[in-house]
């Protein structure tokens, strides 16, 4: 609730990848935190954060081509309309006379600040711990010499270097919230992800610090405003102390759900007026939409989102929570499909891992685990029949090493099922399970050829997810936390 708080109403925090198509999609993925900030941190609204290579490359592609290159100015124009994309709204962008207070917070001052602020709120002046609005994290740390330099993504033909800037997280010395007239909720929402009780449990202990008083999780997600036999959870250091040490959401999750007019409802009955968010795209589509909801009704609420999802595929982010722990536990399952396969004559190891658009997951537990030989995402198409195809490849394999292990995402190969057109609750579509359909392929190409093999497949899915989050993912937890109550 730092002087973002203030971004409050119109949720500032960060920036919004959801609304971007310019050319920052190009950005590898491998700059974001700084200074030890994780600048997307409190991010806004991640509306629509899907980004695979092949996607986020066409994107690149797409915004350049509406750029008049001969135009000596482009660059200049390239990077005003970047940060114009980036600008965080104020509070007093909806409230001009919002009038901003001493931060109340101060890591120095390892007590609450005590006596319900009797004596006015404490201004430390001598601590240097606060973030100006004005400080800057660069996005791009690559200046690829060339459009064929390994893995270069180019704004223009002649691929020139251009700066972007995103807004830097972390306290700021003013805010626009009272400590004692903040009622904050939580809720997490969509599925589980490694790390979603470190993230509240740095958020309620933030906001402790700053003087919060008022704090309650709302129950099973979006739902949990609506269903009447959910009533909110009063939250507090006590109650989250330990939450980290268990892997799902104190809060529980949930999909689907009522209305942004029925949660705003709710929201002005309960009296809350600061909202964090936990989730994924849809989350933060719903928490834009609460959002403005809150502005039409010129409600003065921060809606703040911290964006989750285990498949790790925000633009511009480096890596989302959850991620890492999500590939360590993957590569127990790789391992005893590796097991299998190699004590098995002519074995096959088939592993499914999560990844609905995107192969992070698949990738990097393939490449930390270095026991797969093919591994299939959703980024590159494939064949499973043909001489280019999979199993060909896998006779290869049989022949040439007498075992083989196969890592596929889930999202890969859709295009070789039937489609069902089912949806889940939030409107997702279902996907068709690419692991059985190979699984199923393998021992008939195997049979028809008259090849012994012996296929065994494993599907961790839940249990890639269902955990507690590893100790780099609690660091990264807790600095999304704590950054999505102090953001700007
Ligand atoms: N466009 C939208 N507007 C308002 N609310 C939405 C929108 N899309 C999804 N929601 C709501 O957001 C919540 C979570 O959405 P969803 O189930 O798609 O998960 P998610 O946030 O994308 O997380 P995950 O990464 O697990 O898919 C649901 O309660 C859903 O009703
Ligand atoms: O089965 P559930 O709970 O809907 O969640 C599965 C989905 O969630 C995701 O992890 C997205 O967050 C996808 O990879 C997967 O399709
Ligand atoms: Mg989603």
């Amino acid at each position: 609730m730092g002087s973002l708080s203030l971004a409050s109403i119109t949720d500032p925090r960060t920036i919004s990848p959801s609304s971007y198509s310019s050319p920052s999609l190009q950005i590898p993925r491998h700059l974001a935190h700084s200074n030890g900030f994780f600048p997307f941190s409190s991010t806004g609204f991640l509306g629509r954060i899907t980004s695979t290579g092949p996607v986020r490359a066409e994107m690149v592609k797409q915004t350049a081509s509406a750029i008049d290159f001969s135009d000596p100015e482009w660059k200049i124009n390239y990077q005003k309309d970047f940060e114009r994309r980036f600008n965080i709204p104020r509070i007093t962008d909806v409230f001009p006379d919002a009038r901003p207070i001493p931060s109340t917070f101060c890591l120095r001052m390892r007590t609450p600040v005590s006596e319900e602020f009797a004596g006015g709120y404490p201004s430390d002046e001598e601590w240097h711990g606060y973030i100006s609005n004005s400080d800057r994290v660069l996005l791009k740390t690559i200046n690829f010499a060339s459009p064929n330099s390994a893995g270069a993504v180019c704004i223009d033909p002649a691929c020139t270097w251009v700066e972007q800037w995103v807004h830097r997280a972390g306290p700021r010395e003013k805010i626009y919230f009272k400590p004692e007239e903040v009622k904050a909720a939580i809720v997490t929402c969509g599925g589980l992800c490694p790390g979603l009780n470190d993230v509240i449990r740095q958020v309620v202990i933030t906001l402790e610090i700053y003087g919060v008083k008022s704090i309650v999780g709302i129950p099973f997600g979006y739902r949990g405003f609506s269903d009447s036999d959910l009533s909110e959870m009063p939250l507090s250091r006590k109650v989250v102390q330990n939450i980290h040490l268990s892997g799902g959401s104190l809060l529980g999750v949930s999909r689907g759900g009522p209305s942004v007019s029925d949660i705003v409802d709710r929201m002005q009955e309960k009296g809350i007026n600061m909202l964090f968010v936990l989730g994924g795209n849809g989350t933060h589509a719903g928490a834009n939409a609460i959002h403005e909801e809150c502005r039409k009704r010129k409600l003065k609420v921060a809606v703040v989102g911290v964006p989750k999802t285990i498949d790790n595929d925000i633009l511009l982010m480096d890596k989302t929570f959850g991620f890492d722990t999500a590939v360590e536990e993957a590569q127990r399952a790789i391992n005893s499909a590796y097991i299998e396969a190699h004590s098995a004559y002519h074995g096959v190891g088939i592993v499914k891992l999560m990844g609905r658009d995107s192969g992070f997951i698949a990738m990097h537990a393939s490449l930390a685990s270095g026991q797969i030989d093919i591994c299939l995402i959703p980024e590159v198409p494939f064949e499973l029949h043909g001489p280019h195809g999979v199993l060909t490849h896998l006779k290869y394999l049989i022949e040439t090493k007498g075992s083989a292990v196969v890592c596929v995402a889930e999202g890969a190969g859709q295009n070789l099922l039937q489609k069902t057109n089912a949806k889940d609750a939030s409107g997702n579509i279902v996907l068709g399970d690419i692991g059985v359909h190979i699984q199923q392929e393998t021992k008939k190409y195997f049979r028809e050829i008259g090849v012994h093999a012996d296929v065994k497949y494993i599907d961790p899915t839940y249990m890639i997810r269902a955990c507690r989050a590893n100790a780099s993912d609690g660091i990264l937890c807790a600095v999304l936390g704590q950054n999505a109550v102090s953001f700007p």
